[in-house]
C-alpha cells in the first residue's frame, strides 16, 4: 500500500469538492481513499474495517449531499472516516483518537459538517426523524440522511424510531449498510430477513418492470389493474423489503454498496419521496485491504499494525481481565449449569467468546440490545438460571431502568459483568466508563463491587457466583494489575481489605485505585508520611465497621475511585461519616470531575485529571499541608 496522499485525494480539500471530480475517476479516488486509510490507521489506530467497507457508500452521499446545509447522521460514528476526508480533515489523521487530537467519532465541535455527536449504538433514525421534524416546523428546504448499519439496526432504539418514522410526511433517507456484520457475525432475525433480501430477486426493477411493461402493451390499463391486485397478494412472497413497505417506509434495494453509480441514483430518487425510505446497500467490511476483508472483526477496531501484512507493531503481550472473565466463566460455568453468558453484540470484546465455544446453549448473543440483554437476564433468573451479562460499562448505560425496575425490585440474582470500567482512551467522551458506579450505587438491593487485581477478580466471580442477588463487578480496560498478590483474603460479603497501616491519612480505594494508591504511598513515604491502604471491595454496601474504625483512628480520609464524583463511592463515604461519625474527619474525594472526559490516552488523561499517583499524591500534600509542613 502506498502512503501518499493520491492525486485525486489531493483535490479534496472543502466540503463539497468531491463534485469537482471526473466520474470516470471514482474507482481511482476510492482507491487513494482506502490507501490513505491503512496507511493513517496503521500508525494510530482506529476503526479500520466498518471505514473501508464504506468508502464508495460515503463518496455516493457525498455526490448527492450539499455540506453543511444537508444533515448525515452517522450510526455509532465508527465509519466516519471518509466523511472526514470529504470535509476537509485530511490533515487530522496525523493525530486520529489521540490527546488534543481528531476525534474517531463524529464532533460538532470539529466540523459543521457533522450533523450530531455519535458513539452509542442505534441512535441514528431517531436523530433523522427529529431534524425532519425541525425541517418541517420551521419551513426549511434540506437533505436528511441518516446511515446506520445492519449491526446498529439491532438495536432497541432503532426498531422504536421505524416504528415513528412510519408517519413522517416529508423526506427522511434512511441509508442501511449491510454488511453482514456487527463486531462480529451479525445476528439475529432482522439480520436472517436482510439475508434473504439480499439473496432474494431485486424486485426494485423487477416490479417496476412488470408494470410499466403492461401500461405500455397492448393488453392495456384494465388488465394491468387486475394483475397489480394480484401481484400485490403474491409479492410477499419474493419482494425485498416487505417488512418494510407494510410499515409505511419504501424500501430501495438492495444495491451494491460499492458501485457509486446505482447509489447515486438511489440517493436521488429517494430524496424526492416526502415520506420516509430505505436504501439498502450491501458493502464488504475491509474492503480492499486483504486482513481486514478475510477478518474483519479483528479490524473492526485495531491498535497500530504494519499496513504490509496486518499483523499488530506492538507485540507485548499482557493480562486483561478481559480475559481473566471469560477463563473465570467457563471455570464457573462448568461448576453449574445454571449459569448463562449474556452478550449485546460484543462476544469477543468482553471474553464471552470462549464460553460461546464451550457451552453453546448457554451463551446469548442478543445483538446490540443491552436493555433487552438485561430484562431477558432478569427473565432467566425468575426462572431459577444464575445469568451472567457482560456489557461494557459505557453501554450498561443503556439499561439503567431494566436493571432496576426488572432486576433489582425483585431482587434477582443476575451478575453484571461491567467491562472497561474507568477511562477507556482513544474512543472519548462517549465511551469512558466513568459513570457506573454513580449509577449501580443508586440502586437499591444491588451490591457494587470492584477488584484490585486478576486473582480478586476470579474471586469475586466465585462470591457472585454463590450470592442470592443482584451484583455488579467493575474492571478496566488494557493491562490487568497483578501485584499485591499475597493479599487474597477470603471475600466477605460487604467487607475491605487492610492492605497497609499508616497513621493520620487514610486511603480507601476503590478496584484500579488500589493500584494507584500503592503508588501514591511510595511517593508519600519519601516525604516521611506513611499512610494506611484499605482496598474497598464492595462499593455498595460499604463497610461500616473499617469506616468506624478507620474514622477513629485518622484525621485525614482519601477516597479514590476511576469514576465521575457525583453518586459515587467517595459521596457514599462522606455522608456515612456525615451521619455517624461523633467526630467528623476531613475527608477529600479523588475521582473524575463532573464533565465529559476527552479522547487521548489513559495514562495522560490520568495525568491530565490528577488520578494518577503524583496527581493525587499532590493533592494529598495540598490538603493536610498543614499538619506536614
Ligand atoms: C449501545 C452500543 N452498544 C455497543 C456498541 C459497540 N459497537 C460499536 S460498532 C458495533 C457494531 C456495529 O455494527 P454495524 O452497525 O453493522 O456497523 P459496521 O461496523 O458493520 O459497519 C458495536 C456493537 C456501541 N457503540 N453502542
Ligand atoms: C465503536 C465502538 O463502540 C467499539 O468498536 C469500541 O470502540 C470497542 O472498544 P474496545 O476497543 O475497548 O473493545
Ligand atoms: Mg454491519
Amino acid at each position: 500500500m502506498e502512503s501518499k496522499v493520491g492525486r485525486l485525494l489531493n483535490q479534496i480539500n472543502e466540503p463539497n469538492d468531491i463534485k469537482k471530480i471526473d466520474p470516470r475517476e471514482y474507482r481511482l479516488l476510492a482507491k487513494e481513499i482506502r490507501q490513505f486509510l491503512v496507511h493513517k490507521i496503521s500508525m494510530t489506530g482506529g476503526h479500520l474495517a466498518s471505514n473501508l467497507g464504506a468508502v464508495e457508500l460515503t463518496m455516493a452521499l457525498h455526490l448527492c449531499l450539499d455540506f453543511p446545509n444537508d444533515s448525515l447522521v452517522w450510526d455509532v460514528g465508527h465509519q466516519s472516516y471518509t466523511h472526514k476526508l470529504l470535509t476537509g480533515r485530511k490533515e487530522g489523521f496525523d493525530t486520529l483518537r489521540q490527546f488534543g487530537g481528531m476525534s474517531g467519532f463524529p464532533k460538532r465541535s470539529e466540523s459543521n459538517c457533522d450533523a450530531f455527536d455519535t458513539g452509542h449504538s442505534s441512535t441514528s433514525i431517531s436523530l433523522a426523524i427529529g431534524m425532519a421534524k425541525a425541517r418541517e416546523l420551521k419551513k426549511e428546504k434540506n437533505n436528511v440522511f441518516a446511515v446506520i448499519g445492519d449491526g446498529a439496526l439491532s438495536g432497541g432504539m432503532a426498531f422504536e424510531a421505524l416504528n415513528n418514522a412510519a408517519r413522517l410526511k416529508s423526506n427522511l433517507v434512511i441509508v442501511l449498510n449491510d454488511n453482514q456484520m456487527s463486531i462480529s457475525k451479525n445476528v439475529g432475525g432482522m439480520s436472517k430477513y436482510l439475508g434473504n433480501i439480499r439473496t432474494s430477486t431485486n424486485y426494485t426493477e423487477f416490479k417496476e418492470d412488470v408494470e410499466t411493461k403492461l401500461r405500455k402493451s397492448h393488453i392495456g390499463n384494465a388488465l394491468a389493474d387486475s394483475i397489480k391486485g394480484a401481484k400485490d397478494a403474491v409479492k410477499r412472497l419474493f419482494v425485498p423489503g416487505m417488512l418494510f413497505e407494510d410499515m409505511g417506509i419504501t424500501y430501495i434495494g438492495p444495491i451494491d454498496g460499492h458501485d457509486v453509480k446505482q447509489m447515486v441514483s438511489a440517493f436521488e430518487s429517494a430524496s424526492k419521496m416526502q415520506k420516509a425510505v430505505i436504501v439498502h446497500v450491501c458493502t464488504k467490511k475491509g474492503k480492499g485491504y486483504l486482513p481486514a476483508e478475510e477478518d474483519p472483526s479483528a479490524f473492526h477496531g485495531i491498535a497500530p499494525f504494519k499496513p504490509s501484512d496486518g499483523t499488530l507493531k506492538n507485540k507485548e503481550k499482557y493480562l486483561t481481565y478481559t480475559y481473566v472473565f471469560s477463563r473465570k466463566m467457563v471455570e464457573l460455568a462448568d461448576k453449574d449449569e445454571k449459569i448463562v453468558a449474556i452478550s449485546a453484540a460484543m462476544p469477543s470484546g468482553t471474553g464471552l467468546n470462549r464460553m460461546a465455544e464451550r457451552f453453546p446453549d448457554r451463551f446469548f448473543d442478543v445483538g446490540i440490545a443491552e436493555e433487552h440483554a438485561v430484562t431477558f437476564a432478569a427473565g432467566m433468573a425468575s426462572k431459577g438460571m444464575k445469568p451472567v451479562v457482560a456489557i461494557y460499562s459505557t453501554f450498561f448505560q443503556r439499561a439503567y431502568d431494566q436493571i432496576l425496575h426488572d432486576v433489582c425490585i425483585g431482587r434477582l440474582p443476575v451478575i453484571f459483568a461491567v467491562d472497561r470500567a474507568g477511562l477507556v482512551g482513544s474512543d472519548g467522551e462517549t465511551h469512558q466508563g466513568m459513570f457506573d458506579i454513580s449509577y449501580f450505587n443508586s440502586m437499591p438491593n444491588m451490591t457494587v463491587m470492584a477488584p484490585k487485581n486478576v486473582l480478586e477478580l476470579e474471586k469475586m466471580l466465585e462470591f457472585a457466583a454463590g450470592f442470592d442477588g443482584p451484583i455488579a463487578i467493575r474492571y478496566p480496560r488494557g493491562k490487568a494489575y497483578t501485584g499485591l498478590k499475597e493479599y487474597d483474603t477470603k471475600i466477605e460479603y460487604g467487607k475491605s481489605e487492610k492492605i497497609t497501616d499508616g497513621v493520620d491519612i487514610a486511603l480507601l480505594a476503590v478496584g484500579s485505585m488500589v493500584e494507584t494508591a500503592v503508588k501514591v504511598r511510595k511517593i508519600l513515604l519519601q516525604h516521611g508520611i506513611d499512610v494506611t491502604i484499605v482496598n474497598a471491595r464492595f462499593v455498595k454496601p460499604l463497610d461500616e465497621e473499617m469506616l468506624s474504625d478507620i474514622g477513629r483512628n485518622h484525621r485525614y480520609i482519601i477516597t479514590m475511585e476511576e469514576g465521575i464524583l457525583t453518586g459515587g463511592f467517595g459521596e457514599s463515604v462522606s455522608h456515612w461519616y456525615q451521619e455517624n461519625a461523633p467526630q467528623m474527619p476531613f475527608i477529600r474525594n479523588i475521582a473524575l470531575p463532573d464533565k465529559f472526559i476527552e479522547h487521548g490516552s489513559v495514562e495522560m488523561l490520568k495525568k491530565k485529571y490528577k488520578i494518577d499517583a503524583e496527581g493525587i499524591a499532590e493533592k494529598i500534600m495540598d490538603f493536610t499541608g498543614a499538619l506536614y509542613q
